[in-house]
């Protein structure tokens, strides 16, 4: 007797090929208008699925765990972060979680690239000269920027995608500075000529640039609170790849207002998608760079990330461990 498949709701629509082999693999409910789930939905999915695959944007509560079925055994996150699923609240449920760690470290990396070379050398800005007709041709004093190379860059959060950013910054020459809940190994540290800050505020105080690279947990919410962030040189620059809660985003507005810090690179925001009228005031004055949560967009990433919800919940179902378990301690 062929076993039976199991129901595998996606919330989203996936790239193409994922949902081809979810077709294959599963009795896959599939999103194919890609509207977004609402809370009931995803309540009413859990109560019939035997696992169920959101992304990053779908919030997964402790009351809504408390409504899954009995059947309802894995939640195969399509997405890195889990800060939007409470995990403690389903691993008490016994509904294992997982993720799709490591293949968006490089896509993640080049995105900071992008935005440190973009806020220092002002491409944003520079890239709307022509197409407004404002160009006169090139002068000595005009759109001057910063020189990226010889300058400090303070990585917060040394894991996978940290390091991968400090492996870029150091081929421009930028000197790499880290603060870690742990220190990293010391071939890690030598490889990437790294120096490690115990205390955070006084990393800050001496950077150039600031770049963030932890999840955001309960530990981590504000972790560049008002009072941190004043730490910061006026000439800094702040670039946020990671979570948008991991800054207190007024008391960064207020800092960037005031002319307290040089500009910022922004991924991701405390309340995405909606946006800060006064940070989007900001970017339309050339003093900040916003996008929309690009860090991982890109096609071969997405695949990966399919690829890897598709083993989770293969090995899952199989009866083995999934390789991107989402444990306690990582929370
Ligand atoms: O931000 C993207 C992710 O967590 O996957």
């Amino acid at each position: 007797m062929t076993k039976k498949k199991p129901v595998v709701v996606v919330t989203r629509r996936l790239p193409e090929l994922v949902e081809t082999r979810m077709r294959e693999l599963f009795d896959a409910r599939l999103n194919i208008e890609d509207k977004p789930m609402s809370q009931a939905e995803i309540v009413e999915a859990m109560r019939e699925a035997d696992v169920i695959v959101p992304t990053i944007t779908d919030h997964i509560n402790a009351a809504m765990i408390a409504q899954a079925g009995d059947q309802m055994r894995l939640i195969a996150n399509f997405g890195n972060g889990v800060d939007h699923i409470d995990v403690t609240s389903a691993l008490r449920r016994g509904i294992t979680v997982t993720n799709t760690p490591g293949v968006m470290t490089e896509d993640t990396a080049d995105m900071t690239m992008a935005l440190i070379l973009s806020t220092a050398r002002r491409l944003v800005e520079g890239s709307h000269v022509i197409p407004d007709g404002h160009w006169g041709g090139w002068t000595p004093t005009w759109m001057l920027g910063r020189r990226i190379t010889g300058k400090r860059l303070g990585i917060i959060g040394m894991g996978r995608i940290g390091q991968a950013v400090a492996r870029r910054a150091r081929a421009f020459g930028m000197s790499i500075h880290y603060h870690n809940r742990r220190r990293v190994a010391p071939q890690i540290e030598e490889s990437l000529e790294a120096t490690y800050w115990d205390s955070l505020d006084q990393m800050l105080a001496r950077m150039d640039f600031v770049s963030i690279h932890c999840p955001h947990t309960p530990g981590t919410y504000h972790l560049l609170s008002a009072r941190r962030l004043k730490h910061l040189r006026p000439d800094a620059i702040l670039i946020n790849t990671a979570r948008g809660e991991v800054v207190d985003e007024n008391a960064l507005v207020r800092m960037l207002e005031a002319g307290e810090l040089a500009s910022a690179g922004l991924d991701v925001f405390e309340h995405a998608p909606a946006v800060n009228e006064k940070l989007i005031a900001l970017a339309r004055a050339s003093k900040v760079t916003l996008l929309p949560h690009m860090g991982s967009s890109t096609n071969e990433g997405r695949a990966d990330m399919g690829e890897k919800v598709i083993i989770n919940i293969r090995t899952f179902v199989d009866g083995h461990r999934p390789p991107d378990r989402v444990l306690p301690s990582m929370l």
